[in-house]
């Protein structure tokens, strides 16, 4: 019941909002001052996630694929440029609960059980316990994790912990995923498993999600639109509509489309990718 609930939510939020905007960004730079030399972590990028895209961004190690992550989520900011979170700034948008945020490792407090990790954030907010509990089974079910409950992270697998943090930041509702290399430290059988699970969900609730990975297959088995980034100076050197059937499933990766895509997502790598250093 509670499952339907969350999928009529979002059945409405993609029927009614075909592209309203919700994250823009434009001309946005962020330098780091360090004490050597400026590193100039992002440069002049401009792009608009639309509501219930998956946006996915890629790019070789330092190309500023989390920095802007993290701008988004008000955990940096900007030194020139804009952005906007839901029509307000990224800080308003932290304080209006407007997203949630998956760390690249799960981030569990081992002295908690699974529900109590994902019940903290409601705890936070001042929900009544049985809404807190509501909620924890709720999300629990939905990342397939409904029995584990009463266990400690140091009892479940990585991919089973990282799904904890999903459901945790699934559990106060948020419209807006923000996830960083969720996937990064799996193995590839848990990582197809849960790339499955991640693409059935986003099907399901309609939220917007923001994914960065390493990972060409997954970016395009996953998203909307891929942004394929370059370092030095960080920015966006192409934006890949990726329109792939909606039930696709892990086979599809061997399809003509499927290669296309990745195709280009791997020449704009090459293309931004400096052999010098
Ligand atoms: N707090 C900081 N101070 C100084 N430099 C930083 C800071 N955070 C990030 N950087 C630098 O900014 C650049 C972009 O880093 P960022 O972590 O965003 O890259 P990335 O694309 O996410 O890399 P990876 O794929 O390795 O996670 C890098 O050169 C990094 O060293």
């Amino acid at each position: 019941m509670a499952l339907e609930a969350v999928m009529q939510q979002g059945e409405a939020e993609t029927a009614g909002s075909a592209a309203r905007p919700v994250i823009e960004v434009e001309n946005l730079s962020l330098t780091f001052e360090t004490a050597d030399a400026p590193v100039y972590a992002l440069s002049e990028v401009n792009l608009t996630v639309n509501a219930g895209d998956f946006v996915s961004f890629i790019g070789p190690s330092g190309c500023g694929k989390t920095t802007l992550l993290r701008v988004i989520a008000d955990l940096e900011h900007q030194t020139g440029g804009t952005i906007s979170v839901n029509g307000v700034s990224p800080e308003e948008a932290r304080r209006a609960r407007a997203y949630g945020y998956v760390f690249q490792a799960p981030a569990l407090y081992p002295w908690r059980t699974v529900e109590r990790n994902v019940m903290l954030p409601l705890e936070i907010m001042g929900m009544t316990s049985a809404e807190r509990q509501a909620r924890a089974a709720r999300y629990l079910d939905l990342v397939n994790l409904g029995g584990f409950e009463k266990k400690f992270p140091w009892q479940l697998s990585g991919g089973m912990q990282q799904r904890v943090s999903i459901a945790r930041a699934l559990s106060f509702e948020p419209d807006l995923l923000l996830m960083d290399e969720p996937f990064g430290a799996l193995d590839e059988i848990t990582r197809d498993h849960l790339n499955e699970q991640l693409l059935r969900l986003w099907e399901r609730t309609g939220k917007t999600v923001v994914f960065v990975t390493h990972s060409i297959p997954e970016a395009v088995f996953l998203s909307s639109k891929i942004v394929v980034m370059s370092p030095r100076p960080g920015r966006i050197i192409d934006v890949i509509d990726c329109n792939l059937p909606a039930d696709r499933t892990l086979d599809s990766r061997e399809s003509n489309e499927f290669a296309e895509i990745a195709h280009r997502v791997r020449e704009g790598l090459r293309a931004g990718h400096s052999y010098d250093d």
